[in-house]
């Protein structure tokens, strides 16, 4: 086995995805090397998030196999496949997610108290995160209270703050304007890329596919790979 097949975080093979007799994913073979960062472009309907969902192991496809570190995903049991997702995968979403009842810090550091760390050292990776994102001064900020580039801050600190194994992002700046949303996913991908998370992120936007390792689009269901330059 050559190193490059040792260092596969994750692996699609002929995965389809149907809802009813809607075909959203289309025998989709994908492959991401620990710390890769690749980019998911194509038109709306044309089935990103569904691949997404799939690869997450949110949905199971209706054929196919996906395999996390050499396990697949089917074979694991409900808490097994839902404690996989909590400890080894970060999500970040278009409008952040967040609990708004909870304050900035708490909202970071809940992937660290959902694994059973108490409270005073969550919260200390979690700050050191946030300070890394430039909200170092808004720790005890309820989440209702922040702007739209704040808020993709927590989330980014959510999704990283227990150095997960692959994040998920779902156009993650979607809701941002152009300036922000470039300066948030540069963060984003360097945080991640200093941890070694592998990051699959869906874009519309083709300067934030040209930064990352491998690019790919989907047209109709259909997961072609682009030939980098
Ligand atoms: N829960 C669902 N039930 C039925 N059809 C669905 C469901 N979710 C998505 N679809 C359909 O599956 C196809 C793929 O949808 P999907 O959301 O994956 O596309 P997308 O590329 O992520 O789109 P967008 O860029 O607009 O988010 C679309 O035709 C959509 O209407």
């Amino acid at each position: 086995m050559g190193a490059r097949t040792m260092d596969i975080i994750l692996r699609a093979q002929g995965v389809d995805l149907f809802y009813g007799e809607q075909h959203a994913v289309r025998s989709a073979d994908f492959t991401l090397a620990r710390g890769e960062v690749a980019a998911i472009m194509g038109s709306s309907g044309s089935g990103k998030s569904s691949l997404l969902y799939c690869l997450a192991g949110v949905l199971p496809p209706t054929n196919g196999s996906v395999s996390f570190d050499g396990v697949q995903l089917s074979a694991l049991p409900d808490t097994e496949l839902s404690a996989l997702r909590r400890e080894r995968i970060g999500f970040v979403f278009q409008y952040g997610e967040l609990l708004s009842e909870l304050t900035v810090e708490e909202n970071a550091a809940l992937p660290l108290r959902l694994a059973g760390i108490d409270k005073a050292r969550a919260h200390v990776i979690a700050a050191q995160l946030l300070g890394r994102l430039g909200m170092g001064d808004l720790l005890r900020r309820r989440t209702s209270k922040l702007s739209g580039g704040q808020s993709q801050r927590v989330a980014v600190a959510r999704a990283l703050v227990h150095r997960p194994d692959v994040v998920f992002a779902d156009e993650p700046t979607g809701a941002l304007d152009s300036t922000n949303a470039a300066h948030v996913l540069d963060e984003f991908l360097q945080l991640a890329r200093s941890q070694r998370t592998a990051v699959v992120i869906v874009t519309h936007d083709a300067a934030v596919a040209a930064k990352a390792d491998s690019q790919y689009t989907m047209s109709d269901g259909v997961l072609a790979q682009r030939v980098m330059a």
